[in-house]
């Protein structure tokens, strides 16, 4: 079978290029007006340069915005100033641009070019008119918006962790057949955690204001493919000294919250000899979990105090002891989608090689997964993996504008029969597991 075309903005009335055209500008003008509110008091905490590194970050996405608007050519991104910044990917960006115009005779367009790197890319641009400063070069000017996040979110946190530590210390109690319906529960959890990303509203509030615990049985028939009975399986048949898991992580605030719960309850379950965690290494998508992200949920959860606080304990003497591992990795913000990783980055593919379950996160996961190809929705996901299968997959998600796949025939459209847009309005999810066999 050939492969599909990549999603793009060229397809006029598609989401990529409404996303391009409406979602993104609004997006970078959130980034200007934010720093235009902000400039004084970043001048107060950083200092006086730091009034001139707002005006320079203004100025460069103000330009980056009539870039896209305008449909120019994607631009060659500078390099890190400092040579010992060790996540410098601006030769990897620059050798894509360079091949895309090799291979099309054309250079990347906003419109034109795949809707996977452009996107990618403009996150890349806000990150280098940032890097580019002198004194606000790790600023993320996401920050405010993933801590309101969290903050917004704490009632559903509180009740979620109640449930979690209670879970936790009646482990011993529990049967095989309780065991699995509550780890199906929290990976369900995490699924609906994934709802709350803030670059699909354009950063507008998108936080949990109810107990999801309340909310699982209503939710169950929005998933539309549920491997959990599958993924229970290969849990229990793994040796007890190869529960080797990874998490390649989404958002920061609630999504975050839910994902540390289940991999918490997995821990103390003893599904994991050890587990590794990937943030992201730049602000990335507005809402994604960068390390810095990560420990301040950790203190801020700890410092709330109740039960998420106790929770937030947990999580953070897993890290300490050295049981939970958090890995910073450039790969994850190059636009490349990860049947490339094994010639990009040959080195983080060895070591996914070596866990047992690899669960990536999110709808930009999956859209890295599958290539951002246009895919016919019963496309199996291995066939899209196109050889990506350093170890199982599980892939969780709720469907926000990238390709669906995997599902049986007819489902996509009785789903479309009953919401149109079901696709793109993270209202339906999936959990599926590719195992390779
Ligand atoms: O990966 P996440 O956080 O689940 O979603 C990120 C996202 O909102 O950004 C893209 C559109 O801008 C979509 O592919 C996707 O829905
Ligand atoms: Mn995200």
């Amino acid at each position: 079978m050939p492969q599909p075309q990549p999603l793009s903005a060229s397809h006029i009335g598609s989401f990529a290029y409404l996303t391009v055209k409406d979602r993104l500008p609004v997006i970078l003008t959130r980034v200007v007006d934010y720093l235009y509110r902000e400039k004084d008091s970043l001048g107060n905490n950083y200092g006086k340069a730091a009034r001139e590194d707002c005006k320079k970050v203004i100025g460069r996405c103000s330009q980056l915005k009539n870039e896209m608007q305008t449909n120019k050519d994607l631009l060659p991104l500078q390099a890190h100033p400092d040579p010992s910044y060790p996540y410098d990917d601006a030769n990897i960006w620059n050798r894509y641009l360079e091949n895309y115009i090799r291979v099309t005779g054309v250079a990347p367009k906003w419109f034109t070019a795949p809707w996977l790197y452009v996107e990618c890319y403009m996150y890349t641009r806000i990150h280098e008119s940032l890097y580019l400063c002198n004194v606000l070069k790790d600023f993320d000017p996401f920050m405010d918006q993933k801590r309101n996040a969290l903050i917004d979110s704490k009632e559903a946190i509180e009740a979620l962790a109640v449930h979690v530590l209670s879970l936790c210390g009646r482990i011993s109690t529990f049967s095989q057949e309780q065991l699995k319906q509550h780890v199906i529960k929290l990976i369900e959890i995490s699924l609906w955690g994934n709802r709350c990303d803030l670059s699909i509203s354009g950063g507008a509030d998108k936080s949990q204001d109810s107990d999801v615990l309340l909310l699982l049985d209503k939710l169950q028939s929005k998933i539309l493919v549920n491997n959990s009975e599958s993924l229970w399986q290969l849990l229990v048949a793994l040796p007890e000294d190869q529960r080797d898991i990874v998490l390649v992580l989404d958002n920061a605030g609630f999504e975050l919250v839910t994902d540390l719960c289940l991999l918490a309850f997995l821990t103390e379950a003893g599904f994991v000899t050890s587990l590794t965690v990937h943030p992201k290494i730049r602000p990335w998508f507005v809402s994604d979990t960068t390390h810095s992200d990560l420990t301040w949920t950790i203190e801020k959860l700890r410092e709330t105090g109740g039960s998420a606080g106790v929770l937030a304990s947990k999580w953070q003497s897993y890290i300490s002891n050295g049981r939970w591992k958090i890995v910073n990795n450039k790969f994850w913000t190059l636009c490349h989608d990860f049947a490339d990783m094994k010639e990009i980055d040959p080195e983080l593919y060895s070591q996914l090689s070596k866990s047992s379950l690899i669960i990536f996160k999110g709808d930009l996961n999956y859209r890295k997964l599958t290539g951002d190809l246009d895919w016919p929705t019963t496309t199996s996901l291995e066939h899209t993996l196109r050889g990506f299968c350093p170890a199982p997959v599980l892939a969780i998600r709720t469907a926000k504008g990238g390709p669906v796949v995997g599902l049986a025939p007819g489902v996509s459209e009785r789903t479309a029969a009953v919401t149109h847009d079901w696709n793109i309005s993270g209202e339906y999810g999936m959990i599926q597991l590719c195992t390779f066999s």
